[in-house]
């Protein structure tokens, strides 16, 4: 894609999905989008993980490692991730971002076209985004799930987002520039949660499913019924969670925490799965 033309750039999937959301955005309601734009999330986005364990169990490294092991140590290590979040709320918080936009900065490439450092670099322009138009919003959302004000290092993140953009700009690539153009509109006009799940579900989600899905369905290991029992002890997990927290304020601040800590809990060993299926030969 790297060599391609404006023309097949804007003509990509995911541009033509934010192309659709963007008069959505501007002309709803955000607060009449939440619930709406909440359950596209639970079931666009989230189940993008489900993938996981085909993609996993493929690579060369886990290649002789048992399903029900490799279930057990994600499992594991999301509930680890999660306890991590309940002893130290800000050094969780820190990690999830850098994670996060490691994760999110390799859709818009990975070596060898870019090193790690230059991923967590494009990450970061789609994390700091709303920080820069929705500063209050933002601060808010990171107080809410962290108890801490952000708000004395929100340069940080204007640094963070410069950064991205210079390695964005340095070997640009057409459609990832559209991408970020588009982004840039859509956290300017919408909340910074809608643009998350706008983001989340329209660009990242879709690129996972059309990157895996069609090979991982035609596979004879490929079970439907156990990617639904997986898909409701997801949401078991976080039904579990969303009824463990204190109930503080509105019923829409409490998802949201449920929604982050759980994605944040997932995002770990989810990673690692992706880094594995990335490192080759998988
Ligand atoms: C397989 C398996 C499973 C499942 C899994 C899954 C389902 C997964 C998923 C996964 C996923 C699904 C992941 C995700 C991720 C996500 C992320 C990574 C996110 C991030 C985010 C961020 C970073 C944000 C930020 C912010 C805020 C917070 C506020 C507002 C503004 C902003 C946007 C900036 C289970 C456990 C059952 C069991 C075992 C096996
Ligand atoms: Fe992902």
């Amino acid at each position: 894609m790297v060599k391609a033309d404006w023309n097949s750039a804007i003509k990509q999937k995911p541009l033509c999905f934010l192309l659709c959301a963007l008069p959505l955005v501007v002309l709803v309601e955000h607060w009449a989008m939440f619930w709406p734009v909440m359950l596209m999330v639970l079931f666009v986005g989230l189940p993008h993980g489900l993938l996981d364990p085909w993609i996993a169990l493929k690579s060369v490294s886990l290649k002789k490692t048992s399903t029900w092991l490799f279930l057990l140590g994600y499992l594991v290590l999301s509930i680890v991730v999660y306890l991590g979040w309940v002893i130290s709320p800000l050094f969780s918080f820190v990690l999830f971002l850098l994670v996060s936009a490691y994760h999110f900065g390799a859709d818009w490439g990975e070596q060898p076209t870019r090193s790690r450092f230059q991923c967590i670099g494009l990450g970061g322009i789609i994390i700091a985004l709303p920080v820069i138009f929705h500063p209050a919003e933002t601060m808010r959302l990171f107080l809410l799930l962290t108890g801490y004000d952000f708000s004395d290092v929100m340069w940080l993140f204007v640094v963070w987002c410069v950064v991205g953009t210079t390695f964005l700009l340095y070997r640009p690539n057409k459609a990832n520039l559209v991408e970020g153009l588009l982004l840039v509109i859509i956290s300017a006009v919408a909340s910074p949660f809608i643009y998350f799940a706008c983001y989340f579900c329209l660009l990242h989600s879709y690129r996972h499913y059309a990157e895996y899905l069609p090979r991982i369905v035609s596979r004879q290991d490929f079970s439907i019924r156990f990617v639904s029992l997986l898909l409701i002890m997801t949401y078991l997990f976080f039904i579990g969670l969303f009824l463990s927290l204190e109930s503080i304020g509105p019923v829409e601040d409490k998802s949201l925490q449920t929604l982050f800590w759980g994605l944040a809990s997932l995002t770990v060993p989810h990673m690692f799965v992706i880094a594995l299926s990335k490192s080759k030969k998988s």
